[in-house]
């Protein structure tokens, strides 16, 4: 087991993260998987924005996921540049058994990059794996748009709960592991200036732009339905 000083126990970490794609894929049941282990049937379009916060365990660190969730369909969905402000990680999400949710990452994508850091971490994510006599997308088509934008990649089954936790812990994972990083960068560099100084050494987490937003912003809610 890591060891992990008092200090840094208590340090907290909020990352934002929003869901992203077409309407009905599969959007709110991933989050009320991960967030709650429920799934909805008959669940309905959401309207306006939800958002649910949930504590994960990452090296030993706790790290609060702050997740928000819209409609896919633009007449119920939140003020766009709202909804992306501050995110740091973002699940683009397609319904395996629908083609044009497919096609339509494409658009997603470039609305995620418009409104958010570039750097924002993304996952490509092919829910609905359960519906596989209804498959119109393959697996290896899923990755390789992935591979292509540079996007991690995972199918995952809200109803039979297959690969959700590990999709949402894949985008924390890895905007923890680039927060360290800077964070030993700028150790590196204090340590350069605590030398030349003779003082002793501090470690400051620094987030940039957007990403220093997310980790500062309060939760804003719009619309109903949070829980
Ligand atoms: N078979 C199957 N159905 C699912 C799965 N995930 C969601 N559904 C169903 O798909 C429908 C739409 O799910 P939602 O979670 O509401 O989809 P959404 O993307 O949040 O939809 P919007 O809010 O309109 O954008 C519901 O009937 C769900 O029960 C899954 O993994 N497998």
């Amino acid at each position: 087991m890591a060891f992990v000083s008092e200090e840094e126990k208590t340090e907290d970490y909020l990352f934002k993260i929003v869901l992203v794609g077409d309407s009905a894929v599969g959007k709110s049941n991933l989050l009320a998987r991960f967030a709650r282990d429920e799934f909805y049937p008959n669940s309905k379009s959401t309207i306006g924005v939800e958002f649910q916060t949930q504590k994960m365990d990452i090296n030993g660190k706790e790290i609060k996921a702050q997740i928000w969730d819209t409609a896919g369909q633009e007449r119920f969905r939140a003020v766009t540049s709202a909804y992306y402000r501050g995110a740091v990680g973002a699940l683009l999400v397609y319904d395996i058994s629908r083609r044009q949710t497919f096609d339509s990452i494409g658009r997603w994508l470039n609305e995620l990059h418009t409104h958010s850091d570039m750097n924002v971490v993304t996952i490509l994510v092919g829910n609905k794996t359960d519906l596989k006599d209804a498959r119109e997308v393959p697996t290896a088509e899923g990755k390789a748009l992935a591979e292509a934008q540079g996007l991690f990649f995972m199918e995952t089954s809200a109803l039979d709960s297959s690969n959700v936790a590990a999709a949402f812990q894949t985008v924390v994972k890895e905007i923890y592991n680039i927060l360290s990083r800077k964070v030993m960068i700028t150790q590196e560099f204090k340590n350069k200036d605590a030398a030349a100084l003779g003082e002793g050494k501090t470690v400051v987490l620094q987030g940039e732009g957007n990403n220093k937003e997310a980790l500062d912003e309060e939760p804003k809610k719009f619309g109903c339905c949070s829980s």
